[in-house]
């Protein structure tokens, strides 16, 4: 059986960790990099994990998408606040009738993902992975790791599980890495920004960790409040959240250890957050459907104020 290729848009936290994960169960993967290249090309990546460390002293890394070779699967794991350069870094890497996998969170990308580029299978994975990059080349993944993966059509029809979806199961399963599969890719959006908008947003806001934001029942209630809201969201467009799903996020994150978000770091160390993709792309999408999610916007507006007065 002939391997698949991978390509890697986006060598960190995330990107560094499934195309590590990948190549050290025998696959073929090419990394874009943009300031940790020097280091990686010289010295691999090193994956510090709950599941075992690892290093790869050898990797096939790039600064430049005209010098990859097409792939099979093409994984985008940049920040989305980087987004708009898929245009250009797209449509060099994937082979025709080929696979792009959006690992990233938010809503409606795989729908801009499907602007660019043609005649490829889209798939989006939510990814229960807690990683950091803590230095170039250097990948510390402290929990979990399980994607849950679906495949895009036009509107977010729904899909059943198709043999792409089949094909990336196997190559990640095998490189150990759990995979759930989807029929329907936006409820598994939707759901995904039931943990993300409430924790995301308020961590910045309040300064808080997950743990700090659970003990309190003030902070408690808004967390609820917002996954609320969030499924008042999916529902604007055709999709039911259970409310036990509500319950078991909140579980899952008093469970959890006490956790700062990507977001929060991001904010920490003085980077772009992805406001537009988790936050404004969701309210935008209930209000075409005529559905105002409040606090949502409203969490928004904070962030979008706390990211400007960052980058001045
Ligand atoms: N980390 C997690 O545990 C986790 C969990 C679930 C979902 N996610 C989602 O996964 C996505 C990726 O997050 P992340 O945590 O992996 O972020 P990250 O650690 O910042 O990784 C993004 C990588 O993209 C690289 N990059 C940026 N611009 C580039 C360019 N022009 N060319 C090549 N490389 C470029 C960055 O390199 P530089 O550092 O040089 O800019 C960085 O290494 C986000 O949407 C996030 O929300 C992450
Ligand atoms: C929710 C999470 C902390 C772990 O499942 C992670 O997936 C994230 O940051 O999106």
């Amino acid at each position: 059986m002939v391997k698949r290729t991978y390509a890697i848009l986006g060598t960190g936290a995330l990107g560094g960790f499934y195309g590590a994960k990948l190549q050290k169960s025998g696959l073929e993967v090419h990394y874009l990099l943009k300031s940790d290249y020097q280091q990686v090309r010289e010295n691999g990546l090193i994956i510090e994990s709950k599941d075992g460390d690892f290093t790869l002293p050898q990797v096939n890394a790039y600064n430049n998408v005209e010098k990859m070779p097409q792939c099979d699967v093409v994984i985008v794991s940049l920040k989305t606040t980087q987004n708009q350069l898929l245009r250009d870094l797209l449509p060099p890497i994937v082979k025709d009738n080929g696979t792009v996998l959006v690992l990233q969170n938010g809503l409606d990308i795989e729908a801009e993902v499907a602007e660019i580029v043609s005649n490829v299978s889209i798939i989006g994975g939510l990814c229960f992975l807690c990683s950091n990059k803590v230095a170039p080349g250097h990948i510390h993944h402290l929990d979990y790791g399980q994607i849950t993966l679906g495949e895009y059509t036009s509107n977010y029809q729904l899909t059943g599980i198709t043999q792409k979806m089949r094909e990336v199961t196997a190559d990640f399963e095998n490189a150990g890495i759990s995979i759930e599969l989807l029929e329907d890719l936006l409820l598994g959006r939707w759901k995904k920004l039931v943990w993300n908008i409430p924790y995301n947003g308020l961590s910045v806001i309040l300064d808080a960790r997950t743990d700090e934001l659970m003990a309190d029942i003030h902070t408690r209630q808004l967390v609820e409040n917002l996954m609320w809201e969030v499924a008042a969201g999916a529902k604007s467009t055709g999709r039911i959240i259970p409310e036990s799903f509500i319950q078991t996020m909140l579980d899952y994150t008093v469970k959890m250890k006490p956790y700062r978000t990507s977001m929060k770091i991001d904010f920490d160390e003085c980077r772009p957050l992805e406001i537009e993709a988790i936050f404004g792309n969701p309210f935008r999408k209930a209000e075409a459907a005529g559905v105002y999610l409040q606090q949502i916007r409203c969490l928004y507006q904070q962030l979008k104020f706390l990211d400007m007065r960052m980058r001045k």
